[in-house]
């Protein structure tokens, strides 16, 4: 391999004489020929035509000349002639080396370049006149320089041309390029190996997209969406790793073979139409699908089906590209359920009753028929909240909803509107008696107790109705009027229903308008104190007073508080008047106290303001603050308070009771008047409700009950007050019965602060 004639450095490519040897043998030759032509010719052609020795001298010599002379010349013509022929085809071969876009050289065997072109003088950033006869060691870092150096010798060892890929970089530019090398052992005629040539092509952009493509396929395999690839036929040649794991089938199995995108049967005609269609006139299609697994369970899928154009514009392919939406879809059906219907009860809620409600008036419009709307609200619901927690609230929600779904006909339909609030709804009645018996039917079914966690409750409901179309044409209107006559029903006692009517909805407004009015009244100025003097019977003399609120509304009037004081109960405006009652009171009653230490101020409570837990705390601070004593402040509750019970009332009353403050039971013998009330709490007066009063100087049995209500009372140790006293004679029979302190208007009507104060100056005493 390694022999002397082959370390000999070779011609450049650029001047190297490929075609010298034979060129030279042909001239040597026609010259050969013309000289001995000539001599043979003309010297036989001169003796011939010359005897003369001496002109066949001169002759010979002129003819030696004329040799010398034109085999010049024709010396000259030939290499002239051969020369620019080879130099042509030399230049050609250059220009054939030069321009094309691969590198090209020769190096030796033992690694010296012999020639290269202009390309690879750019990449070693030096002319060829410079490379030759030295070795890539002189221009590329050692580690490159072996490489190189090992695939040539590789490729002449094997003596057959091999293929390598480098990476190399432009000295010239800097720039690099990814090179596939074709090294082929080169050997002269005689076989011998001269070294080795090298054509190193640029593959840069091919292995870029090479690379692109091996990208784009692990891409495809690997991307959660499956991918299924077919020719115009349908006939699958891809499917990726996704569409194998989502639908279950093997690649080996659907690959090679015709497949429909649809499954005709699960999906709807039009969508199965509308996708051939699309397809069919080459156009892409996308929307949802559904579509089967293996094992034949179907699933809802995103399809987008797009034929593939070629740049010719014909269709190659088809890509369909498939997203398993079944989650998706199960959380859009749980949102949907959701958005229609209470989670609790199942039952629908406010948005799908009301719906369904316009649909019911839609069809009773068209059938002349009636639509009755329910509206329910359990009965004494929060107390089962607060006294046995929300779970056995939740409890009784979902057993009132499975009630409410069984007294009702198959067509009709019953929602939770949200807390204890439900309704019904029911259609094509065509007269307004039956509506009764749907009603009388839900109120038997709440007539059996709860069973609630071991715990059997009775829990009631009251029922409001409004009817379509007389009580209003429209879904809201039915509804509201439906409430109005709920709150009807609760009035008048619970656990019943109440038809709406027109009356009932002005009084609706009517409370309405006084709520509106009695925001804010406080801080407007409009609520101020009367107290109506209350005297001790037996020293005639005023021993105290109960505060009683006015409202002077600038837009409604007096008002009196037996019809806001309810309202502001419900609407949670108690409370702040409540406080406002108490504080203006005490800071009245400070000054009386001083005028009579036995001074008593009497407040009326609400139960709203007895469940405020703050009560206590507040009554602490506003006493304190006033340094009003607790013992000459009473409190007037009604039995409501005490038959509601539970923890947070007993404690309140044993905090009152702690502080010193004074409990009345207020209008006794109205309600259920228990006795065990008064042996359970701390009750220290009765206030006899004026009603008896009224009465007991007319009706025996009401002076009975007076006679009674005074004699427990003294029997109990506990104050006794008889209200409402309008004329002498009650007076005088309240005496007679020994009652301690009487009240009402015939002493005295509720009368502003200022009179008190002179009342209690000059030592009022009772009338006579
Ligand atoms: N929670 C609060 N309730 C209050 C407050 N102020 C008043 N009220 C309650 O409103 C109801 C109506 O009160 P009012 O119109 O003030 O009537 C009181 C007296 O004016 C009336 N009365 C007194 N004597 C007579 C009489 O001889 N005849 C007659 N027809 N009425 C009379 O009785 C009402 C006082 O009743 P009572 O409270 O039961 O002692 C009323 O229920 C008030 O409690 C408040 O600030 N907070």
């Amino acid at each position: 391999m390694h022999d002397d004639k082959a370390k000999k450095p070779l011609a450049p490519l650029r001047g190297r004489s490929f075609s010298w040897p034979s060129a030279a043998l042909k001239i040597s030759l026609i010259y050969c020929f013309f000289s001995l032509l000539w001599i043979f010719l003309s010297d036989s052609l001169l003796e011939m035509m010359v005897s003369d020795i001496r002109i066949l001298t001169f002759l010979q010599t002129v003819k030696g000349f004329g040799f010398v002379f034109l085999s010049t010349l024709l010396i000259f013509s030939l290499t002239y002639f051969y020369t620019k022929k080879m130099h042509s085809a030399q230049t050609h071969l250059r220009t054939l080396i030069d321009t094309i876009p691969d590198l090209v050289w020769l190096k030796d065997a033992d690694g010296l370049y012999l020639g290269c072109n202009r390309k690879f003088e750019r990449l070693y950033g030096a002319r060829e006149s410079e490379i030759l006869g030295r070795s890539d060691y002189d221009f590329v870092d050692t580690e490159l320089a072996d490489f190189f150096r090992r695939h040539d010798r590789a490729a002449m060892y094997a003596d057959k041309p091999s293929i390598n890929e480098e990476q190399v970089k432009y000295a010239n530019d800097g720039h690099t390029e990814i090179l596939e090398t074709i090294k082929t052992p080169m050997k002269d005629e005689s076989g011998r190996l001269i070294g080795i040539l090298g054509v190193g092509r640029d593959i840069t952009l091919r292995k870029q997209r090479e690379t692109d493509i091996k990208v784009l396929t692990q891409a495809l395999e690997q991307s959660p969406v499956s991918v299924i690839l077919t020719d115009p036929e349908r006939r699958v040649s891809f499917v990726n790793r996704a569409f194998e794991d989502t639908s279950g089938y093997p690649a080996h199995q659907v690959v090679g073979r015709t497949m429909e995108f649809i499954d005709p049967q699960s999906n709807a005609p039009e969508i199965v139409e509308q996708i051939r269609d699309h397809l069919a006139a080459g156009k892409a299609w996308q929307g949802e699908i559904k579509s089967r697994r293996q094992n034949g369970e179907l699933y809802w899928e995103y399809a987008y089906l797009s034929p593939v154009q070629t740049e010719e514009g014909e269709v190659s392919h088809l890509l369909v590209l498939k997203e398993d939406i079944s989650l998706r879809k199960q959380q859009e059906q749980q949102l949907k359920h959701q958005a229609h219907f209470d989670a609790l009860t199942e039952l629908p809620n406010r948005v799908l009753i009301m719906d369904r409600l316009q649909q019911l008036i839609r069809d009773a419009e068209r059938n002349q028929e009636y639509v009755v709307v329910m509206f329910l609200d359990l009965d004494d619901f929060k107390k089962v909240n607060d006294s046995m927690g929300h779970d056995v609230g939740d409890l009784a929600l979902i057993e009132a909803a499975r009630r409410l779904s069984g007294a009702v006909r198959g067509g009709d339909s019953v929602g939770r509107l949200g807390g204890d609030e439900f309704i019904v709804l029911a259609g094509h009645f065509s007269q307004k008696e039956d509506v009764q018996v749907v009603a009388d039917n839900i109120l038997e079914r709440f007539r059996r107790p709860f069973d609630l966690g071991n715990r059997e409750v009775l829990l009631t409901t009251s029922i409001g109705i409004a009817i379509y179309p007389s009580d209003g044409d429209t879904q809201s209107e039915l509804l509201k009027n439906a409430d109005t006559a709920m709150y009807q029903s609760k009035e008048q006692g619970r656990n019943r229903y109440a038809f709406y009517t027109d009356a009932l909805n002005q009084s609706i407004s009517r409370r309405l308008q006084i709520e509106g009015y009695l925001r804010g009244a406080i801080e407007r100025g409009e609520l101020m104190l009367h107290y109506q003097p209350q005297y001790d019977v037996s020293s005639q003399r005023v021993t105290g007073v109960e505060a009683l609120l006015r409202w002077n509304s600038p837009e409604l009037g007096q008002v009196g508080p037996d019809e806001f004081i309810p309202i502001a109960e419900q609407s949670g405006l108690i409370l702040p008047i409540g406080r406002f009652v108490l504080q203006t009171a005490l800071a009245a009653a400070k000054r009386w106290i001083e005028l009579d230490p036995d001074f008593k101020l009497a407040v009326n409570i609400s139960p709203a303001q007895f469940r405020d837990e703050s009560l206590v705390s507040f009554l602490q601070e506003e006493l304190a603050k006033h340094q009003y004593p607790a013992s000459r402040l009473e409190l007037e509750i009604t039995e409501g308070i005490l038959m509601r019970g539970g923890t947070q009332v007993e404690e309140t009353l044993a905090a009152l009771h702690e502080m010193g403050v004074c409990l009345s039971m207020d209008d006794f013998g109205t309600g259920y008047s228990s006795l065990s009330y008064l042996r359970k709490y701390p009750v220290d007066e009765l206030k006899i409700d004026r009603s008896f009063v009224n009465e007991m100087t007319v009706d025996e049995s009401d002076r009975e009950l007076v006679n009674a209500a005074i004699s427990l009372s003294r029997g109990l140790g506990l104050r006794v007050v008889a209200e409402g006293v309008e004329t002498a004679e009650q007076l005088q029979a309240l005496k007679e019965l020994e009652c301690g302190v009487v009240q009402g208007f015939w002493l005295s009507e509720p009368v502003p602060q200022e009179h008190i104060g002179k009342m209690l100056e000059r030592q009022a005493r009772l009338p006579v």
